[in-house]
């Protein structure tokens, strides 16, 4: 089975965008869970364009479910993601001004870097996983890092496909094998949508859990939350 872990980061946009409180992230990430999401993911930024800090601690007690916290292990996300313990810490390599995420870890470059992060975390008691591109080099790097898991960086792979282009999902399965072989879990996100999350789904193997949010969010503005969540539960059977 894969999880739907729902990313609310476009739900603070929209909170933030009129300084106010609606919608309330916290009402709706419960909602999310209500309606059978497996997971909520959040990614603040170093500027809070969107998901605070603040909601990082709000969101603690409410989320049942797994909770993902993504971001650039820079001092104060790691101090963040130690004092508010979610179920799973996801690694992105972010560049301060990138409008979102736009490439996965250099695993070899960054492997002394990475343990030192990896093991603080696992310590914790932190499940942990790194944001990495589909190159097999970049997944035997992550297995040397000692994390748990791999987020599979998803974007080529749906602007391809988007194209029509359906072989563009070889590298992630595998890639996914080799993590597998490796000892390492899978987990993909990214640009992933109702259009294209079976076939990915059905080509890569066991694909632990994905993570999605600008898509569905969008979705749901035609088709409602409750709906497009049950949609995608659907095709992640
Ligand atoms: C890590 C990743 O894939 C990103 O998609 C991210 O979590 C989304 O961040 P933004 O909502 O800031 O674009
Ligand atoms: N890790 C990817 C994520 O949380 C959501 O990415 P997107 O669906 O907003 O592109």
């Amino acid at each position: 089975m894969t999880k739907l872990s729902v990313n609310v980061n476009k739900i603070a946009t929209l909170r933030n965008s009129r300084g106010g409180d609606t919608p309330n992230l916290i009402q709706v990430a419960s909602d999310i869970q209500n309606f059978g999401g497996q997971g909520i993911t959040i990614h603040p930024r170093p500027d809070e364009r969107h998901i605070r800090y603040r909601d990082a601690y709000d969101l603690k007690p409410i989320v049942t479910t797994e909770y993902n916290i993504e971001g650039n292990p820079i001092p104060k996300f790691i101090e963040l993601v130690l004092a508010v313990a979610p179920t799973q810490v996801t690694l992105v390599p972010d560049a301060e001004d990138a409008i979102t995420s736009n490439a996965g870890w250099d695993t070899k470059k960054h492997k002394g870097f990475l343990i030192d992060v990896i093991s603080e975390f696992k310590r914790n008691n932190i499940r942990t996983s790194i944001f990495v591109d589909p190159v097999e080099e970049m997944i035997e790097g992550a297995a040397a890092t000692g994390t748990e898991r791999i987020e599979l960086y998803t974007e080529e792979f749906a602007s391809s496909y988007a194209k029509g282009n359906l072989e563009a999902v070889k590298p992630y399965a595998l890639c996914a094998q080799r993590a597998i072989d490796l000892g390492i879990g899978v987990n993909a996100g990214h640009d992933l949508s109702l259009d294209n999350i079976k076939f990915f789904k059905d080509n890569v193997p066991d694909l632990l859990e994905v993570s999605i949010g600008h898509a569905l969010i969008s979705e749901s503005i035609y088709l409602g939350l409750e709906n497009v969540i049950n949609m995608y539960l659907y095709r992640l059977k």
